[in-house]
Order: C-alpha cells, then sequence, then structure tokens
C-alpha cells in the first residue's frame, strides 16, 4: 500500500526549504536528510551556509516554508509508531553555542531544575523528578559536585556538561548541538567529546561543528552544508 510518510530513520527532513517572513533569499533549499535511532550525524559547512538555520527548525523556534521534519516516536506501548509524527519539539533538547552564556539560576541544582515545579505535586512527581535529575547529573559526570555551586564559577568544560545535563533532564530522544567544543581548551574538548560518545548509546545526537578532527571517531554520517543551504551528504574531508 502507498505510505505517504515512509519511515527512513529517527529523524527525517524532507525537502525542506526556508526564507524568513518577508525576504525574499532562500536560507536553506530542498535540504533532506535522515539519521537513524542511535547514531551521530555531523553537519559540517563554511560559515554562513545555514547550518544553525537549519537547528533553528529543528529546534521548532522557526517552520520551514516548504517540506517537512519528522522524528520517530513510541507509542504508549513502546511500539516504533509505523507514520512518524510531526515533530515534537518536547522531545528534542538543543544546546546553542556557548550555552553557559545562557544560565540564569545561582546554583547548579536551579539552573538543571530551573521551570519545574517547586512545591506542586504529590511524592510521585517528585520522585520522578528526583530519578530524573540523578540521571542526567550521572550521564555528564557531574555526580559528586555539590550542586549548590554558583554555575558560572564552573570550568569550561564543566559548563558545557551541566548545559548538557539541562537538556537530558527533559529526558529527550534527539539531542541537537551547535559547536559543542567551540571555545573549549583541549582537556575539556576531549572530554566533551567522549561524552557525546557515550550518550550516542543512548540517544541519536545532530551535530554542528568544525571540529572535525575530535568528533571524527564518533561520526557516522555527515554532510556539508553549502552555500545558499544546499545540503549534500559527504564524507568528513579529513
Ligand atoms: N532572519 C534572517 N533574514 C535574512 N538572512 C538571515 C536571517 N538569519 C540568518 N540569515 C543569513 O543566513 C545565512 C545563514 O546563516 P546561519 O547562521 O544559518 O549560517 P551558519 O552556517 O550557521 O554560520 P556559522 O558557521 O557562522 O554559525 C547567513 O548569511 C545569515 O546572515
Amino acid at each position: 500500500m502507498f505510505d505517504p510518510f515512509p519511515f527512513y530513520g529517527f529523524l527525517e527532513i524532507k525537502d525542506v526549504s526556508y526564507r524568513p517572513p518577508g525576504t525574499k533569499i532562500n536560507l536553506l533549499s530542498q535540504v533532506n536528510l535522515s539519521i537513524p535511532e542511535k547514531s551521530f550525524g555531523l553537519i559540517f559547512g563554511r560559515s554562513g551556509s545555514g547550518k544553525t538555520t537549519l537547528l533553528q527548525l529543528l529546534a521548532g523556534l522557526s517552520k520551514p516554508t516548504s517540506g517537512s521534519i519528522y522524528v520517530q516516536r513510541y507509542s504508549d506501548d513502546g511500539e516504533k509508531m509505523k507514520s512518524p509524527e510531526p515533530l515534537q519539539p518536547e522531545r528534542v533538547g538543543i544546546v546553542f553555542q556557548f550555552p553557559e552564556r545562557y544560565f540564569v539560576a545561582d546554583t547548579v541544582l536551579d539552573e538543571v531544575t530551573f521551570g519545574w515545579p517547586r512545591q506542586k505535586g504529590g511524592l510521585q512527581l517528585r520522585e520522578l523528578l528526583a530519578s530524573r535529575l540523578q540521571k542526567a547529573i550521572t550521564s555528564v559526570g557531574l555526580t559528586g559536585m555539590s550542586l549548590d555551586k554558583d554555575p558560572h564559577s564552573l570550568s569550561g568544560g564543566y559548563k558545557r556538561r551541566l548545559a548538557l545535563a539541562i537538556q537530558l533532564v527533559q529526558t529527550p530522544n534527539l539531542l541537537i548541538l551547535d559547536e559543542p567544543l567551540a571555545g573549549l581548551d583541549w582537556k575539556a574538548r576531549a572530554d566533551v567529546a567522549k561524552l557525546l560518545k557515550n550518550l550516542k548509546k543512548e540517544l541519536t545526537l545532530l551535530v554542528v561543528s568544525h571540529d572535525l578532527k575530535e568528533l571524527a571517531s564518533l561520526v557516522d554520517q555527515s554532510w556539508r552544508m553549502e552555500m545558499g543551504g544546499v545540503l549534500k551528504r559527504e564524507p568528513l574531508p579529513i
């Protein structure tokens, strides 16, 4: 039978073009991309080619002018759903460049749990949130650190870990990262790359980066974004 939404992967972008409202230039032109579950996709390309624009669409911050974006979902009984549903931003975690610039809380705990209900909710909800918090903190290697610390006082690498924990606590199944290693020293870059390798065991990751060498060993698929927002599947040029 004809399936209007054939399933190709965990995230599927189909013929997406984007032109900001009121302009005549396409920033993205007929973009197609598909990433399987628990894999690592990397988009590279020159500055100004449209990489961040694509991530903004994936984050639900703007809508494609044409084309569609799908994320595979699971039904309540854990079965993969036959036809992907339109993108559900609440299951997509996104960390933009230099996330530490947007830290707002005075403690690590408040930063990770920002927006959570404080007094409301029964024991069950509090237990659920506590276990999510514990899992997120553990996944990024922040265990053993006082959660009362000021987020701004952390080292560059730990700030990035915290930025990842903030997303992981929402239990996303797709994590999108814009230049996750930018501005870090060599040690922190190696640490964050190792952490991403571990996260790949549980999540699908789509990363935009210029740091091809450090991430090469993690990459399952890569694409080059060319000027004018044209995306081409290509091996890393290293
Ligand atoms: N709202 C907008 N209206 C018009 N042009 C825009 C708008 N937003 C971005 N642009 C332009 O679109 C192009 C793509 O920008 P984008 O930030 O997506 O590139 P990029 O590949 O992520 O670059 P970098 O690697 O420097 O982050 C740039 O030329 C930018 O100036």
